[in-house]
């Protein structure tokens, strides 16, 4: 089967060479807290302090942390692949930016949860890029209201381009998965709505996940390496 039309998924494994925290990693605890407990619009109801904060650390720790082979590979796919390419990534954090995937490309590379260094106006609706911290409600640099909560998916929430995910898995020949536990959905299923359509499913991955029995092929081992490997 020639392939032309990929989709490939990514969570926080492709990113944890580069030293971001994994969800699922030893304790994958935020000062003691489940994700699930902290990255919902239920925890900002009851503490918004917390969950600013929370999101502030990761939104700085960005600046210490730099893309790695695996996401280097991807900058050059992206470069080179003259096919249809879609680039999905769980993460919020900007290594596939920075490591060569250019957003205006085609829109090859879709945050479905959302983005760290984006923020998200409670009062007018607005969605803007942002660096700094929330922590001090600064003002919304459309509407001048201290109304801003980040611009991320939480547990509950209806995650971001699906239409476009499911169209582009719909005409997918070949889904690649990679650095994820396939234990969160809508992305957990993207693997099974995949081969239902025909498409070849291929896993690259350190540990066996929830959803490694659902593909062709499952290859063990660090993304920096397997990554590079896949796309040469
Ligand atoms: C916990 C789980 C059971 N809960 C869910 O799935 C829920 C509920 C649910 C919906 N449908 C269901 C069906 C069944 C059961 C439950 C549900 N889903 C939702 O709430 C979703 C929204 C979920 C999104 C939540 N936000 C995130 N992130 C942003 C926040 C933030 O980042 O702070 S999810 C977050 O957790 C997930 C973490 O998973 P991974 O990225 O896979 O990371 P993890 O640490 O788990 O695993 C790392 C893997 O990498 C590997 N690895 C490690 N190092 C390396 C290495 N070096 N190289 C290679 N691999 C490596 C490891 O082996 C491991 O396998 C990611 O998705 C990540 O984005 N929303 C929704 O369903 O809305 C409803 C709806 C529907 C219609 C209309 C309206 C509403």
């Amino acid at each position: 089967m020639a392939i032309n039309n990929i989709v490939i998924l990514t969570g926080a494994g492709i990113s944890a060479e580069s030293g971001v925290a994994t969800f699922r990693g030893p304790d994958g605890l935020w000062e003691g807290h489940r994700v699930e407990d902290v990255a919902t619009p239920e925890a900002f109801a009851r503490d918004p302090i917390m969950v600013q904060r929370f999101y502030d650390e990761r939104r700085a720790a960005l600046g210490t942390v730099q893309p790695n082979a695996a996401h280097k590979a991807f900058g050059r796919l992206d470069r080179e692949w003259s096919g249809e390419l879609l680039l999905v990534t769980q993460n919020v954090d900007d290594l596939h930016e920075r490591g060569g995937v250019d957003p205006a490309h085609g829109g090859r590379l879709l945050h479905m949860h959302g983005a760290l260094k984006r923020v998200w106006c409670l009062a007018c609706d607005a969605r803007s890029d942002w660096e700094g911290p929330l922590l001090a409600q600064p003002p919304c640099p459309a509407c001048g209201a201290s109304a801003l909560r980040p611009d991320i998916v939480w547990f509950g929430e209806m995650p971001y381009h699906m239409d476009r995910i499911e169209a582009a898995l719909a005409a997918a020949d070949l889904f690649v998965s990679i650095g994820t536990s396939g234990a969160v959905y809508p992305a957990a299923g993207f693997v099974q709505m995949a081969r239902a359509f025909g498409a070849r499913t291929l896993e690259l991955n350190l540990d066996v996940s929830e959803g490694s029995h659902l593909f062709h092929e499952s290859r063990r081992g660090p993304a920096g390496e397997l990554v590079p490997e896949w796309v040469e």
